[in-house]
């Protein structure tokens, strides 16, 4: 996040002087933004960075306990520098949150610079998982560095401590978290995908049950109700791979478009970027622990690979910002464009749909059988007649309060779910575009055609409720959605585990003797255990010291 932030906010120079320096590991960075007292909040943060006209430099200082810079990923123990976001003082005005380069670190020795206190933070989640990163913990005393370290393409300070604002939006400084939270979408797919292939795999081998006449037992993948569990996460795997691949197209056009000061995507790029890292991370968290749940015992085993997999995971729903507060930017989004829809202005972009209004707040889905749901024009209806109804029944709800605030926090937990159903509109949309595409392969894209309407189908089952609650469906037209689900989970089944070779990981990258492409499960699981350092020993340690005597005592008290 260092090198994206002074790509970002950097002016040419500064790009010139600082990005070689850590290509080429000369330095190393990492990106100081949250506090010990503020994380969401960035414009809540404390570190002060006042200009000094008398040395042309800005003091750079941790005022209070919560100002210590707190979690940066490598400032513990790696980084040299760090690009530390402070509130910029000069001429005795407070001017908010701005980016500067500060050394922490000798290039000589490694020692921390005069006025510089860092650590590590200390062990995190799981059994290890995230402690191979040195989250740190950082403090200044008035450390000074030169006014030209301050990042200067989106505002300046002068030789005279003049605050100029350029003509970028100031969002620009945000423009990493968008960054790495495109990748995050990406990052799911894949962290997904793993689980997911552990699960089908092992659940292919695992016979439980069901022989009557001594005959084999029966494969778990055969279950339905291992089917209903499993095929969605297969499912959704595909359809954040490829919603995350639209989402990289996105957000490079909208880096293009800043290049020639075209701002016109910008507040798009924010609001998908936010949205689906908040719905990719969350579902995906979820996701791996209920493989881990359908790989029975064996699934809480280290290695199965699942518990490891999970405690470096979840801190995704956290990290790049929390999901809740995420989806709170997607839902003011929202409410400002059904705001402008009276105005006439034309939605665009993923909210285009909103400009249907008319027609989508009284449509009638017109699906009669369960087949009729295979038609993703009527999915593609059903979900934007959702999203849409969700978002203007926030709006008017909020339009009935005192004021606009007071509404949007009195109405927050609805507007959550207007922002999922938003979002969710826009998985189902790529996952059906792409499917419309040409794809290679014989038989392939019926595949991924079935794993689309399991996506859309399983996420109408899921939400149900805010489906029958906007009248965008009937009762029957669930229950129908939902017959139709359990066909096509029929329809996955024989090609199940090709679908999850398909993602195409060595058991190296997978890690996990439940997952292993040649199905061998059981030889690999009893050959593990044997690795465990508490078999060193037949006789455990402490039998002498605490067993023995115990069980001594408990003899001769039996013989009384
Ligand atoms: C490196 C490669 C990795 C690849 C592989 C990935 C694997 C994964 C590894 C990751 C490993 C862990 C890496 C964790 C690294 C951290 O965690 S870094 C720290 C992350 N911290 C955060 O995300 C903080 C979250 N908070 C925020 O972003 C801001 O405080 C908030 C929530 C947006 C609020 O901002 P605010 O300035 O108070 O402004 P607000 O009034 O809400 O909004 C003002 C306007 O700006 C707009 N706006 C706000 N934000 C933006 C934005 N970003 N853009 C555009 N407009 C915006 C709003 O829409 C609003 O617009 P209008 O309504 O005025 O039109
Ligand atoms: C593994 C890991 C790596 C990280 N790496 C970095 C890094 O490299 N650099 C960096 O700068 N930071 C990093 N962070 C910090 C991370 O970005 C923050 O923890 C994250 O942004 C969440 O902020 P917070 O901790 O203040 O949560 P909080 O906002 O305090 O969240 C607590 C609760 O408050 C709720 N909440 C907060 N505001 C609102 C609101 N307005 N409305 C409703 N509910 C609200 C949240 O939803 C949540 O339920 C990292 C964190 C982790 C866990």
């Amino acid at each position: 996040m260092f090198v994206p932030a002074i790509k970002g906010q950097g002016t040419e120079e500064q790009q010139k002087k600082w990005l070689p320096l850590a290509y080429k590991f000369q330095i190393i960075g990492c990106y100081a933004q949250t506090e010990l007292g503020h994380g969401s909040n960035v414009q809540g943060l404390e570190t002060t960075a006042t200009f000094d006209p008398m040395t042309d430099e800005f003091v750079i200082h941790s005022p209070t306990l919560t100002s210590s810079k707190w979690w940066p990923g490598g400032l513990g123990k790696a980084s040299t520098h760090a690009v530390v976001y402070a509130r910029l003082i000069t001429e005795g005005k407070d001017y908010g949150i701005h980016g500067f380069i500060v050394q922490l670190r000798s290039l000589e020795d490694h020692s921390p610079l005069p006025g510089v206190t860092l650590g590590d933070i200390g062990g995190k989640f799981g059994s290890g998982a995230y402690n191979s990163m040195d989250n740190g913990v950082l403090r200044f005393d008035h450390v000074r560095i030169p006014r030209d370290q301050m990042l200067m393409r989106l505002s300046q300070v002068t030789r005279e401590g003049k605050y100029v604002q350029s003509d970028v939006p100031k969002q620009l400084l945000y423009g990493t978290m968008v960054y790495v939270r495109q990748s995050i979408v990406a990052d799911a797919s894949k962290a997904l995908s793993r689980a997911v292939c552990i699960a089908v795999r092992y659940s292919a081998i695992r016979k439980q049950f069901g022989s009557q006449d001594g005959g084999p037992e029966t494969q778990v993948l055969n279950y339905r109700t291992q089917q209903s569990r499993l095929f969605p996460l297969l499912a959704s795997a595909y359809a954040f791979r490829f919603v995350g691949d639209w989402l990289n197209w996105l957000y490079t056009d909208v880096t293009q478009k800043l290049e020639v000061k075209d701002y016109s995507t910008l507040q798009e790029a924010h609001a998908c970027t936010a949205g689906l890292k908040a719905v990719t991370t969350s579902a995906t968290a979820d996701a791996i622990e209920e493989c881990r749940k359908l790989c029975g015992g064996h699934g809480y085993l280290n290695s199965s690979g699942l518990p490891e997999l999970f405690a470096v995971y979840v801190p995704a729903c956290t990290y790049e910002g929390d999901n809740v507060v995420l989806l709170l930017q997607v839902a003011r989004i929202l409410m400002k464009t059904v705001s402008q829809l009276t105005s006439g202005k034309q939605p665009v972009g993923t909210m285009a749909y909103m400009g249907k209004v008319q027609h989508l707040m009284q449509s009638k889905c017109a699906v009669k059988t369960a087949e009729d749901w295979l038609n993703p024009a009527f999915i593609q209806e059903a979900f934007e007649a959702r999203a849409l109804r969700m978002a203007v029944n926030c709006a008017q709800n909020i339009g009935q309060a005192s004021n606009q605030e007071e509404g949007f926090y009195e109405r927050s937990p609805d507007l959550l779910e207007a922002a999922v159903a938003h979002i969710q509109l826009i998985i189902v949309t790529k996952f059906i575009e792409k499917v419309h595409q040409d794809i290679p392969g014989h038989g392939v894209k019926e595949q991924l055609q079935n794993l689309c309407n399991v996506y859309a189908l399983y996420t109408l089952h899921k939400h149900l409720g805010d489906f029958l609650a906007t009248g965008s469906l009937t009762p029957k037209q669930g229950a129908l959605a939902n017959e139709q689900l359990g066909k096509l989970y029929a329809q996955v089944r024989p090609n199940a585990v090709a679908l999850v070779d398909a993602f195409n990981y060595t058991d190296h990258y997978l890690g996990s003797v439940l997952g292993r492409y040649d199905g061998n499960v059981y030889p690999a699981l009893y050959e593990e255990a044997w690795k465990d350092p508490l078999n060193e020993t037949v006789v455990p340690e402490g039998y002498h010291e605490y067993l023995r005597p115990l069980l001594k005592q408990q003899l001769k008290l039996s013989r009384l």
